[in-house]
């Protein structure tokens, strides 16, 4: 029978992250032993931004997908004061502090965590789930090294057309800035925006006024500094995918057929140097 989980199943370890509305803290539950992330939401903040459909949507988007490169919800509960997400650990963090600290990825990091994402969408996109959000901060790595797409709060069943603008704005499709109907295809323009992020360290359409990156990117207007040193491949896979014409764009499966995929992406979607993995075994 399902059992009915509380926060005394649970050993509380140490605080790991917070975003807009919880906190999350490293766990280990009693009888297992097993390590998970458990992302704690106070219901009053939830009264407050009147945020019940949308956990709702999280939940049950994310309980429902099973994939190596999508952070897994285990469970969920909740007592009198607070929504409790039990939830995958992902052991070495956010992917945009480990961007910021190396500056830029190598083509081979970059290439390996564009086609994990391009999977991961492609699945994603079967089962009519749009992430409509994904930037570094809701990526994780892994204990060895794979991606994660976490923090589900702004996916949409296929049929939503909810255009809220939301977060950052340098990874939004020119259609959800134009406010027409847009479809999967966003996903695809903000993988083009994550590797030309991976390979320069900055999202292409970067200006220090919003308007100027909303125009940027209304216009696509894609630059490539001379440095770092990117293939050629490389910026034809960026090019296919920032597209104003959301129908032209690179789709996900040609995205993994993509010669500069193919030649540089490490087929277990791990990077790790082997004298870390080493440390760790
Ligand atoms: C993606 C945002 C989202 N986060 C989750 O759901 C999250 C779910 C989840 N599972 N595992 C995590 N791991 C960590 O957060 C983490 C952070 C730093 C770590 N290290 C620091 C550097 N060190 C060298 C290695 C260890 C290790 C793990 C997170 S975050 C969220 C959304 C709303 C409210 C709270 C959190």
């Amino acid at each position: 029978a399902r059992q009915e989980w509380s926060m005394s199943d649970f050993e509380i370890g140490r605080y790991i992250g917070e975003g807009k509305f919880g906190k999350v803290y490293l766990a280990r539950e009693k009888q297992s032993g097993y390590v998970v992330a458990l992302k704690v939401i106070y219901k009053a903040k939830l009264e407050k931004y009147r945020f019940h459909s949308h956990l709702r949507r999280e939940i049950e988007i994310q309980h429902s997908l099973n994939h190596p490169n999508v952070l897994r919800l285990f469970t969920w509960f909740h007592d009198e004061e607070r929504v409790v997400l039990v939830l995958e650990y992902a052991a070495r963090g956010e992917l945009y502090k480990v961007l910021r600290a190396a500056g830029c990825f190598t083509e081979r990091t970059a290439a390996t965590y564009v086609a994990s994402l391009a999977g991961a969408l492609a699945y994603c996109h079967k089962k009519q789930v749009i992430h409509r959000d994904i930037k570094p901060e809701n990526l994780l790595l892994d204990i060895e090294g794979r991606i994660k797409i976490a923090d589900f709060g702004w996916a949409a069943r296929s049929n939503a057309k909810r255009h809220t603008l939301c977060g950052t704005i340098d990874y939004l499709a020119p259609e959800m800035i134009e406010k027409k109907a847009h479809d999967y295809a966003v996903d695809n323009w903000t993988l083009g925006i994550l590797c030309y992020e991976f390979l320069y360290g900055s999202p292409p359409f970067e200006a220090d006024e919003q308007d100027d990156t909303l125009r940027r990117i209304v216009r696509v207007d894609l630059t490539f500094p001379s440095t770092p040193c990117v293939s050629s491949e490389a910026k034809d896979l960026i090019s296919k995918l920032l597209v104003k014409d959301s129908s032209k764009r690179l789709s996900l499966e040609d995205i993994m057929k993509h010669p500069w995929i193919k030649k540089n992406a490490e087929p277990s979607g791990s990077c790790i140097k082997q004298r870390e993995v080493k440390k760790t075994k």
